[in-house]
């Protein structure tokens, strides 16, 4: 198999499948140096090339010796590697699908081996605006654009690293599901069912119209420097406004009229805003700004379809067993996206009910679970 390079501690999974690398954070994560299994440099869809691709990812559960029970769950935009578990060191969140994982649980770790990867373009341990580039500073501004296709190309690698031929089934919601619908279509023959959830074929205008905004939220701040302030915290009352652009649109009216309406905290700040303020403050300190301009460009630039005759001939290469979801109250990614993807594949569209809008992937744990374990009957 292809070169794992890493040192330290012995992982908790089978030697083969990583290793610590000396130096980075402790925590449950794993490093995959994957450059010897990319066979060299990375080159990109839209025409920039990374020399070394470093991948953080978890695992859950044991690999079965023929490889045939692993689950690769894709993370969302601000989401990372650590699917399940408590926040602690390497990790600024708890697990962001926290009780899908575990033994007897819809990702049944009796049976799977379940593998959650940080994204190309992230800052939670892979290969980001915030790594550091072959001269020895950080990529910054120098990062190259990276595309879902990009991100699904080196998940293939680490697959390949990891000796997983096929998985049993990916899942993603939101951006997650891109990557999840991306592998289905790109490597059919290597994805025996797929989850998708919450997420849609190509972007909208309606997205591009929000993440765009949200970029630009990013780029006026005078900390953004062109993209160049690393080291250092950067534009993050820049990402604060970004963060409240997109949580406005990850929630929907009704809840956000019913939890807080008008009303105003002893300070004289509305309710609604004050919790804005708390999520802006929350990412500020977990999140790297270029890379949230990165992977927003990363959603903006998704079509499925692109060169491959458009989505429903992309969907058409389709053979993994498929379940295809949304929430009922989504207003970024609304139900007719799921829909054409559903129709697609010739699939019922499953509809989660839920006042949460577009987290109600992340919070209806129990209707989620439901739609894996139909999946994977677990
Ligand atoms: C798929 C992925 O990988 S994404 C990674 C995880 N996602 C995130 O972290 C995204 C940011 N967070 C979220 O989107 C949401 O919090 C979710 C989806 C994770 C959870 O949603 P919910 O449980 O409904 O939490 P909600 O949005 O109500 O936020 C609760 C927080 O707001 C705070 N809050 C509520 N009202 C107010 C208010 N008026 N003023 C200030 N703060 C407030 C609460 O104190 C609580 O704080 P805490 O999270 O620090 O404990
Ligand atoms: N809360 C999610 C929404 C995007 O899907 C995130 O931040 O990743």
């Amino acid at each position: 198999m292809a070169g794992v390079r890493g040192a330290g501690p012995a992982p908790r999974t089978p030697a083969r499948t990583g290793g610590w690398r000396d130096g980075d954070p402790v925590g449950s994560r794993l490093f995959c140096q994957l450059d010897t299994v990319l066979d060299g440099p990375l080159a990109l869809e839209r025409g920039g090339v990374l020399p070394g691709v470093r991948v953080a990812y978890e695992t859950w559960g044991e690999l079965a010796p023929d490889g045939g029970n692993a689950v690769l769950v894709e993370h969302a935009l601000t989401g990372d590697s650590h699917l399940a578990g408590p926040a602690g060191p390497g990790h600024p969140t708890a697990g962001w699908w926290e009780g899908l994982v575990g033994p007897g649980a819809p990702l049944d770790t009796d049976r799977l081996f379940v593998v959650c990867a940080n994204v190309l373009g992230g800052c939670q341990g892979s290969t980001g605006p915030s790594s550091t580039a072959p001269d020895g500073a950080p990529w910054g501004s120098r990062f190259p654009a990276v595309t879902v296709a990009d991100q699904v190309a080196v998940e293939a690698a680490l697959a390949d690293a990891l000796g997983i031929r096929r998985w049993a089934a990916v899942l993603g919601g939101s951006m997650g599901g891109m990557r999840a619908l991306e592998w289905a279509v790109a490597h059919p023959d290597r994805v025996a069912s797929l989850f998708f959830l919450a997420s849609g074929a190509a972007v909208t205008a309606d997205q591009l119209g929000t993440q765009t905004t949200q970029q630009t939220a990013v780029r006026v701040d005078p900390a953004w420097a062109g993209g160049d302030y690393l080291p250092g915290p950067g534009p993050v009352a820049g990402l604060g406004v970004a963060r409240r652009i997109a949580h406005l649109t990850y929630r929907s009216s009704v809840e956000l009229q019913e939890r807080f309406g008008n009303r105003t905290s002893a300070t004289g700040r509305f309710e609604v805003a004050s919790y804005l303020d708390h999520h802006a403050d929350k990412l500020a300190v977990r999140f790297d700004p270029a890379s949230y301009v990165v992977l927003t460009e990363t959603m903006n630039t998704w079509d499925v379809g692109r060169g491959r005759g458009g989505v429903d001939t992309a969907l058409a290469r389709v053979t993994a067993r498929a379940v295809v979801a949304g929430v009922d109250s989504d207003r970024l990614y609304p139900l007719e996206l799921q829909q054409q993807v559903a129709d697609g594949l010739g699939v019922p569209l499953r509809v989660i009910g839920s006042p949460y809008g577009h987290d109600g992937f992340l919070i209806e744990i129990d209707a989620v679970g439901a739609l894996v374990r139909e999946l994977l009957g677990t």
